[in-house]
């Protein structure tokens, strides 16, 4: 099958192909061509180019994109997307004055949805997250990463990534998983936090390794969760398995999980509300990469990760989700560009560099993904008549894509 776009207003993110993520100053360009065609053949983008050179004879189907942009699907690296149920009572709590860390500490938060999810039938936790996942693909995100981490057993934790697998061999979204068994103490191991980092190491990171249910290992590193130590034994653990290290960290407070991260060659460093300057530091010429979460600042009323820093210290600065029941029930991609330029002060080209290619750096795929480019996968969101691809963010709330194809499949 092979299907033209034709009169593009603008094709963003075209890219060659060796450019699989960008940097500092680099993000404030957005490659494009104006009044151009785009051929997608089967699940592949196979040519684009100006309208002058479009050949409108060999297509199957021709789609006329009058006043229309289209750009890369969106790569949200950092998901909790499968979860049982809902936190809506803590979010109210919150509202008459509980922070994030009272309603946790009594109880609630993960391991509110740890108790949640254990209750829930594989089949019905399946049932709640394919409808996330097949809403956010209609929101426009291509790839995503999901993490386990409301498990907290071996029972649970195996049970959510078989979701994921799951999810992987029925959707055309590309689908990352990570294992994040260290993501709170679980509630028979209060007083024992180090006998749950060893149960982690000695019998559930086995059983995920063995079993090839991972691609990527996470550790929650916060006070009051895990310490630099713990996320140190569990990624060097987790090595044995082939696994790389995509890591929460600076969430509330710095304590040394960044330095600790790097050390073990993390690809990504997620949260970073709370980030002093020697932190910023040490992911300068390293292979980290900052990731910020703005629709968690936004739902917890936290600080904001100083993306516009971040790129001014020459960082690829990437933007995700978070998609989870606790801080940010929202999978929206759309909002999270939004966000960044609001908050964060990125400007619209460098909020799109850092949700498509460097999304999609950020879970490995950027060969494949995260650019217009010859022979990536057709991953495209096609949007409404727009003025300029600025007015997504500006336009925000507003719903402005038209239709989304992912692997050449449309999905909206
Ligand atoms: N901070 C740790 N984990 C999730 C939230 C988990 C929850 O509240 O359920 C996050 O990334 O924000
Ligand atoms: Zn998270």
């Amino acid at each position: 099958m092979k299907r033209l776009f034709i009169n593009i207003k603008e094709l963003l993110q075209v890219r060659e192909a060796n450019i699989l993520k960008v940097s500092g100053k680099d993000m404030k360009v957005l490659p494009s061509l104006k009044n151009a065609f785009l051929l997608v053949e089967g699940d592949t983008i196979a040519a684009y180019g100006t309208m002058g050179s479009a050949d409108t004879k060999n297509a199957d189907e021709v789609i006329d994109a009058t006043g229309k942009t289209i750009l890369p699907t969106w790569c949200d690296s950092h998901t909790h997307l499968v979860y049982a149920g809902n936190r809506e009572q803590e979010f109210v709590d919150r509202i008459n004055g509980l922070t994030y860390e009272e309603i946790a500490n009594k109880g609630g938060g993960i391991l509110n949805s740890a108790k949640t999810l254990q209750q829930t039938l594989e089949e019905e936790l399946y049932e709640q997250s394919r409808k996330r996942l097949e809403n956010v693909m209609k929101l426009g995100t291509g790839a995503i990463e999901i993490k386990s981490g409301y498990g907290l057993t071996a029972e649970a934790e195996i049970k959510m990534l078989n979701i994921i697998k799951k999810l992987k061999e029925n959707y055309p979204a590309t689908i990352k998983s990570t294992f994040l068994g260290a993501h709170a103490v679980p509630e028979n191991y209060k007083n024992n936090k180090d006998g749950y980092v060893q149960k982690v190491i000695d019998e559930i990171l086995p059983e995920v390794g063995k079993s090839k249910l991972a691609d990527y290992i996470d550790v929650f590193c916060e006070k009051g969760y895990f310490s630099v130590a713990d996320m140190e034994a569990i990624l060097e653990a987790a090595k044995t398995h082939g696994l790389t290290p995509k890591v929460h960290v600076n969430q509330f407070n710095a304590i040394g999980g960044i330095q600790a991260a790097v050390k073990h060659r993390a690809l990504t460093v997620d949260h970073l509300e709370v980030m002093p300057d020697e932190d910023i530091e040490a992911l300068k010429n390293t292979g980290t990469m900052p990731v910020g979460l703005p629709l968690c600042s936004y739902f917890l009323s936290i600080p904001y990760a100083p993306g516009r820093k971040l790129i001014e210290a020459g960082l690829p600065f990437v933007l995700a989700t978070d998609y989870n029941p606790g801080s940010s029930p929202s999978g929206n991609m759309n909002q999270v560009v939004a966000a960044a330029c609001i908050k964060m002060k990125l400007t619209p080209a460098e909020a799109i560099n850092a949700a498509t290619i460097n999304g999609a750096h950020a879970m490995g795929v950027s060969r494949t993904h995260g650019s217009i480019t010859k022979g990536k996968k057709a991953n495209i969101i096609l949007t409404k008549e727009i003025p300029s691809y600025g007015f997504l963010p500006y336009d925000f709330g507003n719903n402005n894509i038209d239709k989304v194809m992912i692997n050449g499949e449309f999905v909206s």
